[in-house]
């Protein structure tokens, strides 16, 4: 006969708990601008199904054909031009970094909440910071995809990311993952009030002012991704809010890769057709972006920028990203205290 109030035989390990994790999670960037950092970035990156959808029979050869061999080093030339020289790292993971800090230091009369940051592809993986946070005790973590508009290609990776790693736990930590915020009147609050504040400090005028969302595959699109709509209500929202019209506030998509159709307008064509039009003083932010990167400081304010003034404009202006501002801030602290409610 067993005696059901006997202690167990063996002590059970110790455990911390009582804890809630935040865990930031960007999309990630090389270790460094050198072959090996970039091929390596580029590999787990492009081979994500998530984000090229192809025949991995078909897509494979391509990739390990050709991309790989010629790509690292044309990016790592681009990353080069944009790379944080003072901390040896990309902007994306010092904004990041920063964002993390900042919502810990206002989460500072919360001691059960714990910030942390993660990249979906390089370093530090998302695998290892749920494991570091659960170690702390976090038995409930709220996972944060910093994208405004959801697209498989980044919101629901970095979801999937996550759940795989829970498969590997014993105890798993209850997981919320947060929901697009593309519409949040705080989000689109941010945009107009720096749209504003940064425009105030010219001493010109835009004719025309892009909204670039990097773009996606128009195949995904007709799949039913909700991208290309919550992109377009992000923009009408801002339009609303600044009291623009259609032809003032403009929606563009950039950053295309490989030969198939992506979401138009192109930024690119639509920069140079622009200025061959006779427009001559342009301004461009990217809104899906929550921290500037490759493709807003090289391919926005650098690329964009040389082929307006090349094809005949005059002022080009790139509005940076809500990155660590205080705006940008409040979006994120806003979007994560929303989430949180019933946990904290
Ligand atoms: C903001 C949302 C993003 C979407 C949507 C997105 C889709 C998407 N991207 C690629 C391919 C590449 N993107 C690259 C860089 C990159 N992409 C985003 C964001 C989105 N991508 C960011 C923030 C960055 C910059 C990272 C940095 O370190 O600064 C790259 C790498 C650079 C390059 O080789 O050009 C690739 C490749 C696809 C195919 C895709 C949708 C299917
Ligand atoms: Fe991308
Ligand atoms: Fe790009």
């Amino acid at each position: 006969m067993t005696d059901a109030t006997a202690e167990p035989t063996t002590a059970h390990p110790p455990v911390n708990f009582g804890k809630i994790g935040v865990l930031l999670v960007n999309l990630g960037t090389p270790d460094g601008t050198d072959f090996a950092s970039m091929r390596r970035y580029l590999k787990e990156f492009l081979s994500d199904r998530r984000v090229i959808e192809w025949s991995r029979i078909f897509w494979y050869p391509i990739l390990y054909g050709i991309v790989l061999n010629t790509r690292p080093q044309k990016v790592g030339k681009a990353y080069e031009l944009i790379w944080n020289k003072e901390k040896n790292e990309s902007w994306l993971r010092t904004y990041t970094r920063n964002q993390a800090a900042l919502m810990a230091e206002s989460f500072a009369d919360k001691p059960q909440v714990i910030v942390d940051w993660a990249m979906r592809y390089g370093q530090p993986s998302i695998a290892s910071r749920l494991e570091v946070l659960q170690k702390q005790g976090c038995e409930r973590i709220l996972v944060f995809p910093l994208y405004p508009q959801y697209a498989a290609a980044t919101t629901a990776t970095v979801n999937d990311k996550a759940f795989e790693a829970l498969q590997k736990m014993r105890w798993q930590p209850a997981l919320r993952t947060v929901a697009p915020y593309h519409d949040d009147p705080v989000y689109i609050d941010a945009l107009a009030t720096s749209i504003e504040r940064h425009l105030a400090g010219l001493d010109w005028k835009p004719e025309v002012v892009l909204a670039s969302f990097h773009g996606i595959p128009k195949s995904y699109f007709d799949l039913g991704d909700p991208y290309y709509c919550q992109c377009q209500k992000t923009a009408r929202l801002l339009r609303e809010r600044l009291g623009w019209p259609e032809e003032k506030l403009k929606v563009t998509f950039q950053s295309r890769f490989g030969p198939e159709e992506w979401l138009q307008p192109y930024t690119d064509e639509t920069v140079e057709k622009l200025a061959k039009n006779g427009v001559r003083r342009i301004a461009v932010l990217n809104p899906g972006f929550v921290s500037d990167c490759l493709e807003t400081l090289e391919e926005i304010a650098g690329q964009a920028a040389e082929s307006f003034f090349h094809n005949g404009g005059e002022k080009f202006a790139h509005i940076p990203c809500l990155n660590d501002s205080a705006e940008g801030m409040a979006v994120l602290d806003h979007v994560v205290r929303r989430e949180l409610q019933g946990w904290v």
